[in-house]
């Protein structure tokens, strides 16, 4: 049943809504006649002469150099065989789709009705003026061989079989890792290769590289072990002959370190593996379906390691953790062609980057707690998005210096940014956050301490240096917590108010001060300083702590109340807000208010876009304000044009130095090219607003959480805006990534503080 409803699912994903998985997608404007004839006749002709002149200009006027061609002829899809062009598509298609979402490459997929080596050359070798780079896939053996060493000769662009060489590169990487923690060494391991096509006898030729040695492999196709007294040898399969006295997998298995599958579903027992030496390595990497299950493998050997192709167990030996970043930096710079030092390049820096901490989106991927090197980590994820920056760079880096690259990266940071920024969330602004929150790192009070993200966050804080932790909550859930988790906060002071009765009295006589002619009385206020949120802002309000992080738990109102009755707003602004940093491709855009005011006067409109003016320019942003309502500029009648007229009528008279324009649409806000069309005399026709103010709550809050959903951004926030003293109010279940964010802006807020404070 279970593997009935997969199928279904599969073929329902494929054949729901539009069929297939991909689809082309226009880059520039096409909105206006004026577009369209710029995008074809007659303003198409001027990019057309212009590559006439020079051919190489058709990298800068065309798709072409972030474009690569996924061709088959079907012959080995997957482990499936022989099933013909057509079959092959949903593989081809499904490499495009990878392409893109790993490395933002184009791709057109191909799939040629032709089996014959000439007619498939010719037919490649014809495309290049279309494409930057040629993924040949899926090609069986021996054709894929002279069809991809033609190819890289006649043409001057990269070429590679990735069955072959994506293969080998993620599979050494593996090996590496593999050996080091089986305290095996390359250079004396007895390999099994099974199989001896595309796959096998480029991985079997890249570990040769790497330092294995050639008589420690022993190949095995269908016939049995390739053995160099076969009459009629395959000159390809000759390079691994043997003359060792092997005939059949099974006795080629006896003793042997490591087992590599290329082959098909089910092809090794568990009688054979059983006959391995100590700690063996099995990558049975056939697709679906390996050559043994992980389940029976690891029941089998306790002390194996063992990796699949697949993305449903641990260890995915997959050339999909190579291809898209090898193409990325080999058609960065412009490359003639990928060789070996870019593929050996690519292999140490996928093994080492599995040795590194795993960051918690990957963790969140795989619904995982502590992913770290190790038998069940000896490479990183596919999902892993530093893998882009990591691999990508060092394929590039490469090929410059390897003297294949035609054009030059000099500053290489600001292309791994340019890297990392390709996979949407522009993480750019947070890095900068993070490195001056390290600068001068605060303590930061944690009211949900017992709550595992809370741990796992303030771990991370404490490691990177963005801040000193303060635990606050129960002791004992708080370290059973830390020891189920293994998390390591050594040396972090953990404070539970139900033992610190002394600092429940002086902050409830502190609290009955403040508000004893707003209905608390002192035997309340000392029962409210058993809520965490009111003891942590007494700390904060105290001294004892720079800033206070809560509400993983608790909706947002009940968080807030107890930092507004403690510590209260900014007098000179007498106002609070939350506002959300939303980093999208075009940008990061600030969204304020989407947390407190429900639905504000024409004035407290006015203090709120103070607030945000105030707070965006210390993400080193210029505030470009547009107050937003559904008319423009006086179009429509009625509450919420009227107010927000106003609002920025009040702004415009009273703050000329707030850059702020409306009331106007949110389309128009965004694009200014609109703008300037429709509204020529407006402030914002420069450039587009990148920071919107919204007329109402509900508004506010439906755009950030729709733009969240819908348009891939990352939404950082709520920041609270205002209050006197750093607390910062999470949204109710945020993952260990958004605690992270929140106290590293909190940090910057500390500092922010006290500079303004030491300037006054
Ligand atoms: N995890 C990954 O990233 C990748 C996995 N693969 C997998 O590797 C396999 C081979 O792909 P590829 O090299 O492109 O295909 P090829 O068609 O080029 O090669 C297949 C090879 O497997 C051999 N073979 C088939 N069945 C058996 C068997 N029962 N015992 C021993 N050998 C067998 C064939 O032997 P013979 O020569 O006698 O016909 C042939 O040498 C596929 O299952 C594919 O899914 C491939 C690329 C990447
Ligand atoms: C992953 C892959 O390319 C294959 O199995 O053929
Ligand atoms: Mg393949």
């Amino acid at each position: 049943m279970d593997k009935l409803n997969k199928q279904k699912d599969a073929l329902d994903y494929h054949s729901q809504g539009r069929p297939g998985k991909i689809q082309v997608v226009p880059t520039k404007p096409t909105n206006s006649q004026r577009d369209l004839t710029l995008a074809y006749s007659p303003g198409v002709a001027e990019p057309c002469l212009k590559i006439a002149e020079n051919t190489e200009d058709v990298y800068k006027y065309t798709a072409k150099g972030n474009l690569v061609a996924v061709i088959s002829n079907g012959t080995a899809v997957l482990g499936l065989g022989n099933i013909g062009p057509e079959a092959g598509k949903p593989v081809m298609e499904g490499k495009g789709l990878l392409f893109k979402i790993f490395a933002d490459i184009d791709v057109f997929d191909l799939e040629l009705n032709t089996t014959d080596i000439d007619q498939f050359v010719n037919i490649v070798k014809a495309l290049e003026p279309t494409f930057g780079g040629i993924n040949l896939e899926d090609i069986k053996a021996p054709e894929c061989f002279e069809i991809e060493r033609r190819l890289k000769e006649e043409m001057n662009i990269p070429v590679m079989h990735d069955d072959q060489h994506g293969t080998a590169i993620i599979s050494a990487a593996a090996l590496l890792n593999a050996c080091e923690l089986q305290n095996k060494s390359l250079e004396t391991i007895r390999i099994v290769v099974n199989g001896a096509g595309a796959a096998a006898i480029s991985c079997s030729r890249l570990y040769v590289s790497l330092g294995a040695k050639k008589e420690n492999i022993i190949m095995v196709d269908r016939s049995g072990v390739i053995r160099s007294d076969r009459e009629k040898i395959d000159p390809l399969k000759a390079e691994f002959a043997t003359d060792k006295d092997f005939h059949t997998l099974e006795e080629a298995m006896v003793e042997a370190d490591v087992f590599i599958g290329l082959s098909a579903a089910d092809s090794l027992s568990a009688e054979a593996l059983l006959t391995m030496a100590e700690n063996p390595i099995v990558f049975a990497m056939a697709n679906p379906n390996p050559e043994i299950s992980y389940e029976l493998a690891t029941e089998t050997r306790k002390d194996i390691i063992m990796a699949t192709g697949r993305s449903d167990y641990p260890n995915q030996v997959n050339n999909v953790l190579g291809f898209p970043y090898i193409f990325r930096g080999a058609m960065d710079v412009r490359a003639t062609t990928i060789n070996e030092e870019m593929k050996i390049a690519a292999v140490k820096a996928i093994a080492d980057m599995a040795k590194k901490q795993v960051p918690e989106a990957v963790m969140l991927a795989y619904n995982l707690h502590n992913i770290r090197f190790g038998k069940d980590y000896i490479i990183p994820k596919p999902t892993d998005p530093r893998l882009i920056t990591a691999v990508s760079s060092a394929v590039a880096q490469a090929a410059i210096e390897s003297g294949v690259a035609r054009a030059v990266i000099t500053d290489w940071d600001a292309y791994k940014e340019e890297l990392s920024r390709r996979l949407g969330g522009d993480d750019a602004i947070l890095r900068a956050l993070s490195s001056r929150a390290k600068s001068d790192p605060k303590r930061v009070v944690f009211a949900e301490a017992d709550h595992y993200r809370i741990l796992k966050a303030a771990q991370i804080v404490k490691e990177e240096g963005i801040a000193t932790p303060i635990l606050l909550g129960n002791r004992d859930a708080i370290l059973k917590t830390m020891k189920e988790h293994d998390l390591d906060l050594n040396g972090v002071s953990i404070i539970d108010p139900l033992e610190d009765d002394a600092r429940i009295q002086e902050y409830a006589q502190y609290l009955y001060s403040k508000r004893q002619r707003r209905g608390i009385s002192l035997f309340q206020a000392r029962k409210l300083m058993r809520d965490r949120n009111y003891f942590g802002a007494c700390m904060v309000e105290f001294g004892e702590a720079d800033a206070l992080i809560s509400g993983l738990t608790k909706d947002y109102g009940s968080t807030l109340k107890p930092a507004l009755q403690v510590i209260g707003a900014d007098p000179k602004i007498n106002r609070v807000a939350g506002m959300y940093m939303m980093l999208t491709k075009k940008g990061p855009i600030f969204f304020g208010d989407t947390t407190v005011n429900k639905d504000p006067t024409a004035e407290e409109l006015v203090s709120i876009s103070l607030l945000l003016d105030k707070s965006v320019r210390k993400f080193n942003v210029n505030p470009r304000l547009a107050v937003l309502s559904y008319s423009n500029f006086g179009s429509n009648e009625g509450e919420i044009p009227g107010k927000t007229r106003e609002a920025v009528r009040i702004l415009h008279e009273n703050h000329p130095e707030v850059t702020v324009d409306g009331e106007m649409q949110g389309n128009f806000a965004v694009n200014n090219a609109m703008l300037r069309e429709n509204f020529p005399f407006s402030k914002l026709v420069d450039s587009p607003a990148n920071t919107l103010v919204f007329p109402n709550l509900e508004s506010g809050n439906i755009a950030y959480k729709l733009l969240q959903e819908l348009g891939e951004a990352e939404a950082v926030g709520p920041i609270l805006l205002g209050l006197n003293k750093p607390v910062h109010v999470l949204q109710m279940g945020s993952s260990v990534r958004e605690i992270v964010n929140m106290v590293t802006i909190a940090v910057v807020d500390v500092q922010e503080k006290q500079e303004e404070a030491t300037n006054n």
